[in-house]
């Protein structure tokens, strides 16, 4: 039997480009919310590693539709020193549907990055106020980056804020993208008077407080993916309109939901198929927690165009 083939993380940052995978995205998001089980995704399986306050999730996903199999494993950890390693490592395993045949291992940590950008971009599209002129990012790790790169890709926004809690991470941010970003010194400076607002950190308590929210905002919620985790206030969630990924991953997973008893209003996918309204004029939260599917389709995309170059 042949081995599977390996990718690097050097070469998915090279084969996966936002043009076709935001697209493809778009669609996986759609059928899954569709309610006629086109995509068979459980919810996450997620085991905590308690000695190294640590976290190991495995995200499997099928699509009859893009003839896809996998699973991505990934890793997550809380840390209060800074460290060279990632706090969120990933691997996709990805499968021949038809036989199960492992096809290849490929790195995951830059396809968490950037599918986790590109949905939040979707989301992004339907939601924000129709004059979205101050983009700001909250957090300066590896998902600041990815959001920033795609967020100034497909908008055009006239500022862009970013907020980090050490100097260290948001000088390094700043050098890493290309293009200019207003380095703010608090939260407050950097959400006031933000039309869309990305939260991107490690918090395990409310960072984005209601109080300082422009009315009719958009919010894409990244970070805060254990019940117990926290990103935004009960205020915000209580009254914003509130879009998830998916509605069973976050009532299991979303601290921000099940701890604020926000009620759910749609899930993307929904908004998608033209299923429930993208009520854009309206203050929105978007609470992204990640899907297998998302992963999947990266996959498939890096897979396909690593086959055509050999
Ligand atoms: N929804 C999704 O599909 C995904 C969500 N995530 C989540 O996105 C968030 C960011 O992930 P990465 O950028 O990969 O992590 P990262 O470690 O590269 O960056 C995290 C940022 O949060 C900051 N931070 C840490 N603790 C904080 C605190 N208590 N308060 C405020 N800021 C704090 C760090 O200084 C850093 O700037 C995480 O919560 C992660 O779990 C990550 C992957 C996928
Ligand atoms: O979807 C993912 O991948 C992740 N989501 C939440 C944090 C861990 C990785």
């Amino acid at each position: 039997m042949a081995m599977p083939v390996l990718v690097s993380a050097e070469t998915v940052e090279k084969l996966l480009q936002y043009g076709e995978l935001v697209p493809r995205l778009e669609v996986a998001l759609g059928k899954f919310s569709s309610g006629k089980g086109e995509i068979v995704q459980p919810v996450r399986s997620v085991l905590a590693i308690e000695k190294y306050n640590g976290y190991l999730g495995v995200m499997p996903a099928y699509s009859a539709h893009d003839d896809v199999l996998a699973t991505k494993i990934v890793t997550f950890y809380l840390r209060d020193q800074p460290s060279s390693i990632p706090a969120h490592q990933a691997s996709v395993l990805l499968f021949d549907p038809e036989h199960g045949t492992l096809k290849a291992v490929m790195d995951g940590t830059v396809i968490t990055g950037k599918r986790t950008a590109a949905v939040s971009a979707i989301a992004t599209k339907f939601l924000k106020p129709v004059q979205a002129d101050v983009l700001c990012i909250l957090g300066s790790g590896v998902q600041a980056v990815s959001h920033y790169e795609i967020f100034t890709e497909m908008f055009s926004f006239k500022e862009v804020r970013v907020w980090g809690r050490t100097k260290e991470n948001v000088d390094r941010f700043a050098r890493t993208v290309r293009g200019p970003v207003r380095v703010c010194s608090s939260v407050k400076e950097a959400v006031l008077g933000a039309d869309v607002i990305v939260t991107v950190t490690m918090a395990t308590e409310p960072v984005l407080f209601a109080k300082w929210v422009k009315p009719g905002a958009h919010i894409n919620a990244v970070g805060a993916c254990r019940p117990d985790w926290r990103e935004l206030d009960d205020a915000l969630m209580k009254s914003a309109v509130l879009y998830v990924d998916t509605r069973e991953g976050a009532m299991k997973e979303s601290g921000d939901v099940i701890l604020s008893g926000a009620e759910i209003f749609a899930e993307l996918g929904e908004v998608v198929n033209g299923d429930k309204p993208a009520l854009h004029e309206k203050t929105t939260v978007f609470k992204s927690l990640g899907m297998g599917i998302q992963d999947a389709v990266a996959a498939k995309l890096v897979f396909d165009s690593w086959n055509a170059q050999q």
